[in-house]
């Protein structure tokens, strides 16, 4: 496996090199009461501190040499031509729920009247409020019964969860279709990035799953937990067919991967993605929350003949399928809140689980759960622990807020 590819994550903890966030911005403030559930909210963050929280993150991973580069700044970079910016322009726009023409096409002169494509990108993603275009005169019905509604475009304040619209995996990405209109414009951005960046635009990088899909996976869904073996959670988010689909992919078109191991938790909005309630901190070590434990069962997803698959249902306990999967002797999970239910289901919550590997047995983690912090510890692993009072409140942590590009390999 040569490093030089611009994607190239076989795992979950090797030293990470080059990482995706997305700074929050103005489209945490188009965020009001009444669409907060629509949205994926619980509460409205205070943005000016949820910038100073997250640039804290990003000074964290960078101190640990980890290149951090922004999705909306490798997104304005793959507008290189005026063909370009237009045709994105389009696409956005038709993907925006717009209610009648005039109103597009005035929408299509606001967005191509920004002449900086880092301005357009900003723009793209905050939405635009109805109160920012001139009144179309003669209303339309559909203008009138909509009346009180406030946005021209719905913003896009889930952006900073980089982990979901797409996931790389080996030298690949899934180009995700999402469980909730408002999430699927996001997967926008990555098809250009992929596709136009001068970072990978010339390098094969394979597809794994496309957005035109019509069933729905979310990068918060996938994990790498070895160069061999993904494990992919049956969610609230992700549906089994489309474990299916991406489990084909990986094997056509030769990721390297073996098997994919099917995780099928709860279907709700606490555990919304395996990521929330599972992720990986060392060789053999995983941060894990218990209420997920009794009802898991863990599919085994293998390539059969003719482009067929194979699959069977594991057996055993969690520790043992994982350690038989890792080769490694034993596995040890560290649990969420210590055991204790009520620390644990707090601490979940507030993203006790999702913590970012940035190398073996060395994680970022939120200041807050200080319970699963200390468990974490006296499992010997090393915390970065850094505030998340605002930005926790979009119910995302570490993992959820970056994508790796390039982690290290583990040495054999
Ligand atoms: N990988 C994750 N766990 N991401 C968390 C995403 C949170 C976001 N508000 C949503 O509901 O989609």
């Amino acid at each position: 496996m040569e490093m030089t590819h611009p994607i190239h994550v076989f795992s979950e903890i090797g030293k990470l090199k080059t990482v995706m966030l997305h700074r929050p911005g103005k489209e945490l403030e188009n965020l009001v009461p009444d669409y907060l559930e629509r949205l994926l909210f619980d509460d409205i963050p205070y943005l000016e501190q949820a910038q100073i929280e997250h640039d804290n993150f990003a000074q964290v991973l960078r101190d640990n040499d980890v290149e951090v580069v922004y999705l909306e700044d490798l997104a304005a970079e793959s507008l290189t031509s005026q063909e370009l910016r237009e045709q994105f322009v389009d696409e956005y726009l038709n993907e925006a729920s717009i209610k009648g023409s005039r109103r597009k096409e005035q929408l299509r002169q606001l967005l191509l009247s920004i002449k900086d494509n880092k301005e357009l990108i900003e723009k793209t993603m905050a939405g635009v409020q109805k109160a920012e275009l001139p009144e179309l005169g003669a209303k339309n019905l559909s203008d009138m019964v909509d009346s009180d509604y406030p946005f021209a475009i719905d913003p896009m304040p889930n952006l900073y969860f980089t982990r979901d619209p797409f996931a790389t995996m080996g030298n690949g990405v899934s180009l995700n279709h999402m469980y909730s209109v408002t999430r699927n414009r996001e997967t926008l951005y990555g098809k250009y990035i992929f596709m136009y960046h001068p970072r990978f635009k010339d390098a094969d990088v394979p597809m794994t799953y496309d957005r035109s899909e019509t069933t729905r996976i979310e990068g918060g869904d996938e994990l790498v937990l070895s160069k061999d073996v993904m494990a992919v959670g049956i969610s609230q988010r992700t549906d089994a067919a489309s474990i299916e689909k991406l489990a084909k992919n990986i094997f056509a078109k030769k990721l390297g991967f073996k098997k994919v191991l099917a995780f099928s938790i709860a279907n709700n909005r606490k555990f919304m993605h395996l990521d929330t309630v599972f992720t990986m901190v060392d060789y053999d070590k995983f941060s894990i929350h218990p209420e997920i434990e009794g009802d898991l069962t863990v599919y085994s997803i293998t390539e059969g003949d003719n482009g067929k698959l194979t699959i069977t249902a594991e057996k055993g306990a969690l520790e043992e399928i994982l350690a038989n999967n890792l080769n490694v002797e034993k596995v040890t999970l560290i649990r969420c809140g210590g055991g204790n239910i009520t620390a644990a289901a707090r601490e979940q919550w507030n993203d006790g689980s999702n913590t970012l590997a940035i190398a073996p047995g060395e994680v970022v983690v939120y200041d807050r759960n200080t319970v699963t912090n200390k468990k974490l510890e006296e499992a010997g692993i090393k915390l970065h622990v850094i505030p998340g009072s605002e930005l926790v409140r979009g119910r995302g942590g570490p993992r959820c807020m970056s994508m790796p590009l390039v982690r290290e390999d583990l040495p054999k």
